[in-house]
């Protein structure tokens, strides 16, 4: 049982007394007559053949509140996607999978090309803003949530707990983000989040000054959760990286668009784990290498729109002032782990802190070198004024796509 303690800035809240499933559930069945709910699941192949998503999807069949479900499926070719539908045809909600590496979604992403407002990274930034995209299309949801397929500890509280915020109409949530300690196997995880994602802004608020966006992204317990949940409306105006700044961006767009009372924060699981990706060290283009390097650039980027001046000499004092408070941070984090007969491993901790530092400055420098070249996908509504019809196009593939290879149609010879 956690605390009630409120940071003042999004409202946070807490899991005080586990309250059954069941119960939560008959509210959002309530809610979802005046507020139907979606679930968007963005989705790799090679997930369908990992430890957690057949899971998710037993649990997610016990769900009643939710209306639909979109799965943004990445790296699939004609077979797999086939075998993704038969995959996800035991959901009995409305279900989409949208195959984005086949014909008909390429054909769309090519009209957005020829305007040059399509995405230019592949990955989840891109996965999702495509689930959006035909969330809108279908103009069915009230309310999203979404999480990713990797989660080994799921059970469907998750996804209760993560909706309810923006499913109540009594309440005036606009955004909610999912929090949790992410600890398992004796072991507290959560690398970028602790080591870098913390430490940094703690860094950038000493040498920048106060600032209210610092002060935000620090009142996040997790900002890094890749399980968030929004009212459809958010979607129109949301311009999101295509690279790992994706959360980072979210809630930097969050603050922008909204005034923070409409803003809040859940805690969805008292266990939380999911497939851990490698540090790699020796290859900045992969792993927490990459997604530290994308992060620390999307929180420049920010501070530079809010006015801050950048220079070399400014990174460099970031990164010493980053170094000092990190290896402060492991030697909290230590106690905090030997309290509870956790293990942390110290010399693990120091190197991806290192690491971690000389990324900080890697990004300064593409700061530096790039200040234009920003990774954002265009927002849907910008899309709709270039491409009226785009909508209709997008859905039509989709619905093709899903009436094409249901599973049970015969393949033509
Ligand atoms: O949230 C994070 O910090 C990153 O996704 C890495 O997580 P992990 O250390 O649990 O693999």
């Amino acid at each position: 049982m956690g605390d009630f303690y409120q940071n003042g800035i999004v409202t946070t809240l807490h899991n005080l007394c586990r309250r059954p499933v069941e119960e939560l559930e008959a509210e959002l069945m309530t809610f979802s007559q005046s507020r139907p709910m979606a679930l968007v699941l963005p989705c790799l192949y090679s997930e369908l053949e990992g430890p957690a998503l057949k899971h998710i999807v037993t649990e997610l069949a016990k769900v009643p509140f939710l209306d639909q479900i979109v799965i943004g499926l990445d790296r699939a070719n004609e077979e797999q996607y086939r075998h993704a539908m038969a995959y996800f045809s035991e959901l009995p909600q409305h279900v989409r999978v949208l195959w984005n590496d086949g014909p008909r979604l390429r054909q769309v992403d090519l009209l957005l090309r020829e305007q040059g407002l399509a995405p230019t990274e592949m990955g989840k930034g891109r996965n999702v803003w495509y689930c959006f995209g035909y969330v809108l299309a279908c103009n069915r949801a009230r309310s999203v949530a979404l999480h990713d397929c990797d989660i080994l500890t799921y059970s469907r509280d998750l996804v209760a707990r993560l909706i309810y915020p923006v499913a109540n109409p009594n309440f005036n949530y606009m955004f909610c983000k999912g929090y949790y300690a992410r600890v398992a196997d004796g072991k507290m995880n959560g690398r970028v989040s602790r080591l870098l994602v913390t430490p940094l802004i703690r860094a950038l608020k000493k040498v920048c000054g106060p600032s209210d966006f610092l002060d935000y992204l620090d009142s996040y317990r997790y900002p890094l959760a890749g399980e968030f949940s929004l009212r459809t409306d958010v979607i129109n105006d949301l311009r999101i990286p295509s690279d790992w700044g994706l959360e980072v961006g979210v809630l930097s767009e969050m603050k922008r668009n909204y005034s923070t009372n409409r803003l809040c924060q859940v805690d969805i699981a008292d266990v939380y784990d999911h497939k851990h990706q490698e540090l790699s060290e020796h290859d900045s283009s992969r792993g927490l290498s990459k997604m530290s390097t994308d992060i620390s650039k999307a929180v420049f980027r920010k501070l530079a729109t809010n006015g801050e001046i950048f220079s070399q000499e400014k990174f460099r004092t970031i990164k010493a002032t980053y170094y000092r408070i990190a290896l402060d941070f492991i030697e909290t984090y230590q106690n905090d782990a030997v309290i509870n007969g956790l293990s942390l491993d110290r010399h693990k901790e120091e190197k991806a802190v290192e690491l971690f530092a000389r990324n900080i400055m890697k990004a300064g420098a593409y700061f530096l070198e790039n200040p234009m070249d920003t990774p954002f996908i265009p927002s849907w509504s910008r899309v709709k004024s270039a491409l009226p019809d785009i909508m209709e196009a997008l859905h039509d593939a989709v619905e093709v796509d899903n009436r094409e290879y249901r599973p049970g149609i015969v393949e033509p010879s």
